[in-house]
C-alpha cells in the first residue's frame, strides 16, 4: 500500500487529482499540502473528500498539512503548486515564477523524501521537470512531468471521433514540448492495431487541423472556463496508478533523456517511457525524418527556456 502526497492541493488541479487518485486501489494514505493560511480550506477539502470516500466505500487515511516536510515516506509526490496561465499567456511565460517554487519544493523533497517519485504538473512542465531534477538531486528515473501525455490523450480522442471507433482502439503519441512545438507521431499511430497510414480513409484525415486543436486545447478551455481540470486530473491518476501498480505501461511523459532518441539528449521533454514502481525509463526509439526534425526543434526550444530559467534561478538563490 502506498502514500501519495499532493502539493498545491488547494488548487483546481490538485484537489480534483486528490479525488481521481483516491480511486486507485493501492493508495492507503493521502496527504494534501497547501500553503500556510489555507488550513480551513484544506480541512474542508478533507471533510468533503472523506464524505465521497464513505459514499464510494473507499478506505484511505486522508490528512492535510501546510508543511512539505510531512510528505516524508511518500511513494509518490505530485506537484501542482504554482501559478496557472491566464487567457493570452503562453505556458513559458510562467517559467521563472514557477521555477522559484519548484526549485525550493524539489530541494525539500530531495532531502526529506529521498526514495519518492516526484511527479511535476506545474507549467511549463518540461522546464519544471528539469528544475526539479537539478534541485532535488534525485536520479532521473525518480522525476517526471505530465509532459505530452495529456496532449496524446487529446489527439487520441479526436482520432477516435473521426474514425468513429472506441477510444481504446486508438494508440497515438505526441512527443516534445507540452506546448506549441509538440510533435505528433503519425508513424506510431494505430487504430485497432493497424497503422493509421494503411487505412484507406487516412488520406482525408484533417491531421493539421487536429494538431492545431490539440495545441490550442488548454488555451481554449482556460478562456472558456478558467482552468483545465478534468483532463489533467484523470491523466495524473493514470500515471500514479501505473507507478503504484508496477504496470510497465509506456506513456508519453516529460523525462530526462540522455540520447535515447536519435542521439538527442540532455534535456527533459515529452517522450515515450516505461513506467513502473521504480520510476520512469525513456524508451529508445527511431522516428521518421520529419518527426526527428520536429523533435530537434522542440528540444532546441525547451533547452533554451530551461537554460534561461536555470541562469536566472542561480542569480536569485
Ligand atoms: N502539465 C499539464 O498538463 C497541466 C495541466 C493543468 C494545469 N497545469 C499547471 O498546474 C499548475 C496549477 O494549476 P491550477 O489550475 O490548479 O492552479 P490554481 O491557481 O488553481 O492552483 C495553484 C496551486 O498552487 C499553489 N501555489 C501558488 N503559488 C504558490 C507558491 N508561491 N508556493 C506554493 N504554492 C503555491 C496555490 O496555493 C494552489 O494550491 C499551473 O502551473 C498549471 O499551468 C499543468
Ligand atoms: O494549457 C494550460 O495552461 C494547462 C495545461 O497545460 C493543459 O494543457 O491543459
Amino acid at each position: 500500500m502506498a502514500k501519495v502526497t499532493i502539493l498545491g492541493a488547494t488548487g483546481n488541479v490538485g484537489i480534483f487529482a486528490a479525488h481521481t487518485i483516491s480511486e486507485i486501489p493501492y493508495v492507503s494514505d493521502m496527504l494534501l499540502v497547501g500553503r500556510p493560511g489555507r488550513e480551513d480550506f484544506l480541512a474542508g477539502c478533507c471533510r468533503d473528500l472523506s464524505d465521497s470516500f464513505a459514499a464510494r466505500g473507499t478506505d484511505i487515511r486522508l490528512s492535510y498539512s501546510t508543511s512539505i516536510l510531512d510528505a516524508k515516506d511518500s511513494d509518490v509526490v505530485i506537484c501542482t503548486a504554482g501559478v496557472p496561465r491566464r487567457p493570452g499567456q503562453d505556458r513559458n511565460d510562467l517559467a521563472f515564477e514557477n521555477a522559484k517554487i519548484i526549485a525550493e519544493t524539489a530541494e525539500t523533497i530531495g532531502r526529506s523524501s529521498p526514495d519518492a517519485i516526484l511527479f511535476l504538473v506545474t507549467n511549463p512542465v518540461d522546464v519544471m521537470t528539469a528544475v526539479a531534477l537539478k534541485y532535488s538531486e534525485f536520479q532521473p528515473r525518480q522525476i517526471f512531468g505530465l509532459g505530452t501525455h495529456l496532449d496524446s490523450m487529446r489527439l487520441k480522442s479526436l482520432i477516435a471521433h473521426y474514425f468513429r471507433v472506441h477510444v481504446s482502439e486508438v494508440h497515438t503519441r505526441i512527443i516534445g514540448e507540452h506546448g506549441d512545438s509538440m510533435v505528433p507521431l503519425w508513424s506510431a499511430t494505430t487504430i485497432g492495431g493497424i497503422r493509421i497510414s494503411n487505412l484507406p480513409t487516412f488520406s482525408g484525415l484533417p491531421a493539421q487541423e487536429m494538431i492545431e486543436t490539440v495545441r490550442t486545447s488548454g488555451e481554449a478551455i482556460i478562456r472558456d472556463k478558467g482552468s483545465t481540470v478534468y483532463g489533467p486530473g484523470e491523466a495524473i491518476a493514470t500515471l500514479v496508478k501505473t507507478i503504484l501498480g508496477d504496470e510497465n505501461r509506456i506513456l508519453t511523459v516529460s523525462s530526462y533523456i540522455k540520447s535515447e532518441i536519435h542521439g538527442i539528449g540532455d534535456v527533459c521533454i515529452g517522450v515515450p517511457a516505461r513506467i513502473n514502481r521504480d520510476g520512469v525509463f525513456p524508451v529508445p526509439l527511431s522516428l521518421e525524418e520529419n518527426e526527428v526534425a520536429g523533435f530537434r526543434e522542440s528540444v532546441k526550444k525547451i533547452r533554451k527556456v530551461t537554460a534561461d530559467v536555470m541562469e536566472r534561478l542561480e542569480e536569485v538563490r
